[in-house]
């Protein structure tokens, strides 16, 4: 069971996200011994959490930093991370974002498109510098996620085409501002079932082989991130299998003398230390239902409203050993606004306690001033 400081949680004014910096060392820890000795390297996703108490750990890890914005490389660079540890991905990078990025001499950028690749090499070429960059390869393969976060798949905005990389590898072995240092790929998010992992390293291998017959070898493999977590049951998994995840790639992947592979984790990594905790402002009868109206809502954590998500909630001040049936709300003006439906939890009453969890991930970056609402703060411990 997670353990939460509640005697200093009573002290603060509610929502806040909690962030146990215990778990988040511990997952850490799990992520380098799953590497082991393997060329592997994880760059932590940002866009996952950018609070920079959470930074700190992940940069003393030894995490690159994949980063999609040039706030988010404004952060990585405050935190810490080393410039040639940062990679820059995302499909619409600005002409000030790509000037930003070479000027600060990032790892690389993730390039989605021949008209991004041709304005890299063109900036770069005005600068006199030669720019790295992984070619983001859409594998047209279903990750089995929710449609909103699946990113593999023609009918996504995500990647070059396969047909289309040849076109994009010789761009860049005419274009001499440019070295070519990879293939990226990302097939979507919160993937629990490791099959797509297999398929995608078939297609990766597919890859490799078809290019080196041509001379063109590739130092890094770059196969994103996604893995998934629990969340309708994160004490049994507060740290998520990363040996299990690593070994797909282990078993399925042969890697070229000196290649890397990297992976760009950011769920897995963040949210199962992170918890949205709320007041209950009032229990509210309804017909034939009775409500938890909490003073957090989706302005602070939006997955549920935005995917249909659901993150455990527990009620950390009830000690009563009876229990009732509540929809949880929030106070914000719409009917999404709702964190479970038909909760059963102990019996709750006005300013009990309660804990959203698994929310360290795409959760405070996410929060938004809707109905005015202010972002909530965060606590570590
Ligand atoms: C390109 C890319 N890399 C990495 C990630 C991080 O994914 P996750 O948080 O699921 O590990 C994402 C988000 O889905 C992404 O779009
Ligand atoms: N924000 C999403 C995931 C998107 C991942 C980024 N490509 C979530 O909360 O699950």
């Amino acid at each position: 069971m997670a353990q939460f400081p509640l005697s200093e949680f009573q002290k603060r004014p509610t929502p806040f996200y909690y962030y146990d910096l215990g778990v988040l060392d511990e997952t850490l820890k799990a992520i380098n011994e799953g590497i082991g000795q393997s060329p592997y390297h994880v760059h932590y996703a940002l866009k996952a959490n950018a609070n920079p108490a959470l930074l700190t750990p992940i940069v003393a890890a030894g995490l690159g930093a994949d980063c999609v914005s040039v706030g988010e490389i404004k952060v990585a660079l405050n935190a810490g991370f080393p410039a040639d540890k940062i990679f820059f991905a995302g499909v619409g990078k600005s002409d000030s974002e790509i000037d930003f990025a070479l000027d600060a001499h990032i790892g690389c950028f993730n390039v989605e498109s021949l008209p991004e690749l041709k304005l890299i090499a063109e900036m770069a070429s005005n600068k006199s510098i030669i720019a790295n960059v992984a070619l983001r390869v859409n594998p047209n393969i279903d990750a089995h996620t929710h449609h909103y976060i699946t990113t593999g798949l023609e009918e996504n905005k995500f990647g070059i085409a396969l047909e289309m990389l040849d076109d994009a590898i010789s761009v860049c072995l005419r274009q001499p501002n440019i070295r070519l240092c990879g293939l990226h790929f990302h097939i979507g998010s919160q993937i629990t079932y490791m099959e797509p992992y297999r398929i995608l390293c078939e297609r990766v291998a597919q890859l490799m082989k078809k290019y080196s017959a041509q001379g063109i070898r590739f130092d890094i493999i770059n196969v994103g991130g996604g893995l998934g977590i629990d969340y309708d049951d994160p004490d049994s998994q507060l740290i998520p299998k990363f040996k299990e995840f690593f070994d797909i790639f282990r078993n399925n992947l042969n890697l070229a003398p000196e290649q890397q592979l990297h992976f760009e984790l950011g769920r897995s990594v963040a949210a199962q230390c992170g918890s949205l905790i709320t007041r209950v402002l009032y229990v509210k009868e309804g017909v034939g239902k009775k409500f938890i109206i909490v003073d957090a809502g989706m302005t602070d954590l939006i997955r549920p409203a935005l995917y249909g998500a659901h993150h455990k909630i527990e009620n950390l001040t009830s000690d009563s050993s009876l229990t009732d049936e509540y929809d949880v709300v929030g106070p914000i003006c719409e009917s999404s606004d709702c964190f479970g439906k038909d909760e059963i939890l102990p019996v709750t009453h006005r300013g009990d306690i309660l804990a959203l969890r698994s929310a360290g991930a795409y959760g405070e970056v996410m929060a938004m001033g809707y109905n005015m609402r202010p972002i909530p703060a965060s606590v570590v411990s």
